[in-house]
């Protein structure tokens, strides 16, 4: 037998009616053994009184027959007891048992008949509602005991409206298809089955659930923060199926792409994000575990994006989805495209000259310097033109500074056109230069010539001009392959030796550096 828990009264709890069955086991054996005690009794008394009879006719005495036929019965009557008192201890053995199986249970069991009337109960009830141990009496009615455990505070939900909460626990007494979730004091929570019995009663059963539902409400807690985190979150965030079709997204998503939650859930991701540059047909999100992927995408308006993704997987034993995270950069991106362009415009106005738009000195030093390099590094050639418009001093004296200006322009852009992909570059005043890489002195010779050539064709007045035929170009080349020891000054100096020999003699005229094979 279970005790009491020793803060409590020592009280001794109804007896089981789950002994019943016990019980008609005990009845059963009692009531063979009076039956085989009673025919004992019979059969000796029978035999008795025939031997009395029989006595009495042969006029014998028939005392001795009667006393003889007491003594069996007497033994029978004492054999019958001791098999009566045996059965009583066995039946008690296996009730005790069966009583301390239940006690050990680890939820309360609580019997109540068809007028709701406590009809037995375990230790586990009394652990359960400390506060209710004087108020577990056999016969004790369900609803007293609910309306003593409401107003003495043990639960918590029913304070303050106790009346309510009792007419509502009533109202749903044996009625539950659910279990019922009961939190009671020390904030334990209890899940309360109660389930009706054939003959009208009710059996209850109430196991404390206070791991679980304190996991749930962690749960439930870590949920709701997680929530309001992709709710509150910049960046889109979607969760994938395995084949990339969106199950949901965040308030982020449906601004940067424009379409609602409702027009996303269940489109595929390629929808906003173009797979193609990647070379797919549609986006699978296994392929895109692992790293940041820089990916276009589309507003429902038609705009490009410009997005970042990162994609993490999510596998559990019963959930396999995957989470894309995607930053738009969109704004970002523009603005380093305006910065390249503003840093080019800076670079090309530091190296372009600003009246013929064709290279300046800084840039014809800094190619000179490079290329020099590489022709000492591959053993290339060099080769360097420097052009001076013949008698430009007349040229402005007769048309005037502006005109000058405009023959310059003039010249650089036929300059140009014959060079083609080499810089041209202004030298200085109305000298021009341009470097020709791994061309060797004949190609930069026919260069030079078709500069010549293309300066002849165009036949620009020059109204002051000795010369017959316009403006004219004297032009002094040379070629070299750099040497160790020697720098770009030197290319420099052999082409303007070969100028000023042009313009000695003569100008119009090309000439090389002698030393150009
Ligand atoms: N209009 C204009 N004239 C320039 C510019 N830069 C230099 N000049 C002129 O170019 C002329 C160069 O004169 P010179 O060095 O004597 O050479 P030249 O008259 O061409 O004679 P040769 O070179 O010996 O044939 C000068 O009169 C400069 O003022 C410019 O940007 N615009």
């Amino acid at each position: 037998m279970s005790s009491p828990p020793a803060t409590a009264p020592v009280r001794r709890r109804p007896r089981m009616r789950w002994a019943a069955a016990l019980r008609g086991t005990q009845d059963l054996l009692l009531r063979k053994g009076m039956g085989v005690l009673l025919l004992l009794c019979l059969l000796m008394q029978l035999a008795c009184f025939l031997a009395g009879l029989h006595a009495h006719a042969q006029g014998e005495p028939v005392l001795g027959w009667a006393i003889a036929g007491m003594v069996p019965g007497l033994l029978a009557a004492v054999l019958g007891l001791l098999m009566l008192f045996h059965g009583r201890r066995q039946i008690q053995r296996a009730y005790d048992q069966l009583e301390e199986a239940i006690d050990a249970l680890p939820a309360s069991v609580e019997i109540f008949d068809a007028e709701d009337r406590l009809v037995a109960y375990n230790r586990k009830l009394i652990e359960i509602y400390p506060h209710m141990w004087g108020a577990f009496d056999r016969g004790a009615s369900f609803a007293e005991m609910a309306r003593a455990s409401a107003f003495s505070g043990g639960v918590p939900e029913a304070r303050g409206r106790e009346e309510a909460w009792l007419a509502e626990r009533l109202a749903q007494r044996g009625q539950q298809v659910e279990p019922l979730l009961q939190r009671v004091h020390d904030n334990k929570w209890l899940r309360i089955h109660e389930q009706r019995t054939a003959s009208g009663g009710i059996v209850g059963v109430r196991m404390d659930v206070s791991d679980l539902v304190q996991e749930q409400q962690r749960l439930a807690a870590s949920q709701a923060h997680l929530q309001a985190v992709i709710l509150a979150a910049r960046n889109a965030i979607i969760t994938l199926d395995t084949d990339g079709h969106m199950l949901e997204v965040n308030p982020a998503c449906e601004a940067l792409f424009g379409y609602t939650a409702g027009e996303l859930q269940g489109a595929h991701l390629s929808m906003v994000l173009d797979a193609s540059e990647r070379g797919e047909a549609r986006l699978q999100p296994q392929l895109l575990l692992g790293r940041q992927h820089e990916m276009n995408g589309r507003h429902r308006g038609g705009i490009g994006l410009a997005l970042q993704l990162n994609v993490a997987e999510v596998k559990t034993a019963t959930t396999h989805l995957f989470v894309c995270i995607i930053a738009d950069f969109t704004e970002r991106k523009r603005q380093e495209l305006r910065l390249r362009h503003a840093n080019e415009l800076l670079a090309r106005q530091t190296t372009t000259d600003g009246l013929t738009r064709v290279g300046n000195r800084r840039l014809f030093d800094e190619l000179l310097r490079q290329g020099w390099q590489r022709s000492q590094q591959h053993a290339q050639p060099l080769s360097l033109l420097l052009l001076d418009i013949d008698h430009f001093k007349q040229y402005n004296d007769c048309h005037g500074h502006v005109a000058g200006d405009d023959c310059l322009r003039r010249v650089a852009s036929l300059l140009q056109s014959c060079v083609n992909e080499a810089v041209l570059c202004r030298y200085g005043g109305e000298e021009f230069a341009v470097l020709l890489e791994n061309v060797d002195a004949t190609e930069a010779r026919q260069v030079a010539q078709r500069c010549l050539d293309s300066l002849r064709l165009a036949a620009i007045p020059h109204g002051a001009s000795p010369l017959r035929g316009g403006v004219t170009l004297s032009i002094g080349h040379a070629t070299r392959v750099a040497q160790p020891g020697e720098d770009g000054g030197l290319l420099v100096e052999l082409a303007d030796a070969a100028l000023y020999a042009a313009k000695r003699n003569g100008r119009a005229r090309l000439v090389s550096d002698s030393r150009c094979a």
